[in-house]
């Protein structure tokens, strides 16, 4: 510490603090397989290309076929007074969002700004289409910023099909089967670990209600009332929540027919009760942030909407990190 201001962690304060930091984290419903997590050490790691391997190794290695396993690669810390390492995405596997002239939008809204970055640095889309998978950006420290492209076959995506509306498939929506954060900042023991990425498995409102619900994501609503016969004029007919209803139930659906790991809201909602009283009894205080643990739709019909949580950050845990390219 004194000569050099910071220390070098073993694996074990590795492997547990990156549990530890799961299990503190107040937005995160799925807390209760917070020892379930397998820790990958790639400290050693010292360039961009070994990097994206070691990703595309973890998105392999997670998926698993479709038994997902959570997992987290952690890379090297930042070392004191300069910038550490960082992955531009968001997430690993996410789709471009390209804004047209006239204003439409071709794919994912939200990543329209990292696409148009991603065109200043020289790349361009597969074939503008509504789910083209962005490339990976690695920068190292004091270094610029390196793109590299994702084997398509390292991506497990899953099509939606609807358990009683055969026309549901032909809408031709899909999904991809891995979550995985790739931006946020993991902080054990005064060390920050600036390129952690780690995934767990999609709870299925995350896709059905706000990836491709959201007026300002996919914003599928409309078609699938439209194709349900609905009459979308007014508000009071709750089209929206009818709509939104089947296509959360088209995502429970496709992801079980495809044997890929998700988890509905309901059972999510009970097993984080029971996450609770199990922390309890461990002695420990369980925080949480009541506006992310709540799911975004039938909130009061889950048990988690009725408890008035307490919300702390501790660490170690995950943080925001400012987005890179800004
Ligand atoms: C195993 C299955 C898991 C499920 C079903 C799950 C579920 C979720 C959900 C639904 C959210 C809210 C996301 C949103 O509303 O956008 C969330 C947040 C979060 N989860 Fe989990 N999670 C799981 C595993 C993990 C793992 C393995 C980690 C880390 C090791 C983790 C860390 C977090 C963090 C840090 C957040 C907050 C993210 C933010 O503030 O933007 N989760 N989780
Ligand atoms: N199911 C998941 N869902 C999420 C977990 C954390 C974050 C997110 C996405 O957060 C975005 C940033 C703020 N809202 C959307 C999604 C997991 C991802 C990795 C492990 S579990």
């Amino acid at each position: 510490m004194e000569r050099t201001g910071t220390y070098w962690q073993t694996q074990e304060e590795l492997t547990y603090g990156s549990m530890v930091a799961w299990r503190n984290n107040a937005r995160c419903i799925g807390r209760i397989n917070w020892q379930m997590l397998q820790v990958r050490d790639m400290r050693y790691l010292s360039t961009a290309q070994d990097i994206f391997m070691a990703i595309v190794e973890h998105i392999r290695l997670a998926t698993n076929s479709g038994k997902i396993r959570s997992m987290i690669t952690i890379f090297a810390p930042q070392r004191p007074g300069h910038p550490g390492i960082r992955i531009w995405n968001p997430q690993i596997i996410r789709y471009a969002g390209y804004r047209q002239a006239n204003g439409t939008i071709i794919g994912d809204p939200l990543h329209t700004k990292l696409t148009e970055v991603l065109y200043k640095l020289g790349w361009r889309g597969a074939q503008g289409g509504a789910f083209d998978l962005l490339p990976i950006v690695i920068q190292m420290p004091n270094r610029p910023p390196e793109l590299f492209e994702l084997p398509r076959d390292c991506v497990l995506e899953v099509a939606l099909s609807h358990p009683d509306f055969s026309w549901f498939i032909e809408l031709g929506i899909k999904w991809h089967a891995l979550p995985v954060i790739s931006n946020m900042r993991l902080e054990i023991g005064g060390i920050s670990y600036t390129a952690a990425p780690f995934n767990g498995w999609y709870m299925g409102t995350e896709i059905g209600a706000r990836n491709l619900g959201d007026i300002n994501r996919y914003n599928l609503l409309p078609l699938i009332a439209k194709m349900m016969g609905l009459d979308t004029r007014s508000d009071r007919t709750l089209w929206k929540d009818r709509a939104l209803v089947e296509l959360n139930r088209a995502v429970l659906h496709s992801f079980a027919l495809a044997g890929v790991t998700i988890i509905d809201h309901h059972t999510a909602a009970r097993q984080f009760i029971h996450h609770e009283k199990r922390e309890q009894q461990a002695g420990r205080k369980l925080y949480a942030d009541w506006s992310w643990i709540v799911p975004p739709m039938s909130g009061s019909t889950t048990p988690v909407f009725h408890i008035p949580y307490e919300n702390r950050q501790v660490t170690p845990n995950f943080f925001y990190q400012d987005d890179p390219w800004l």
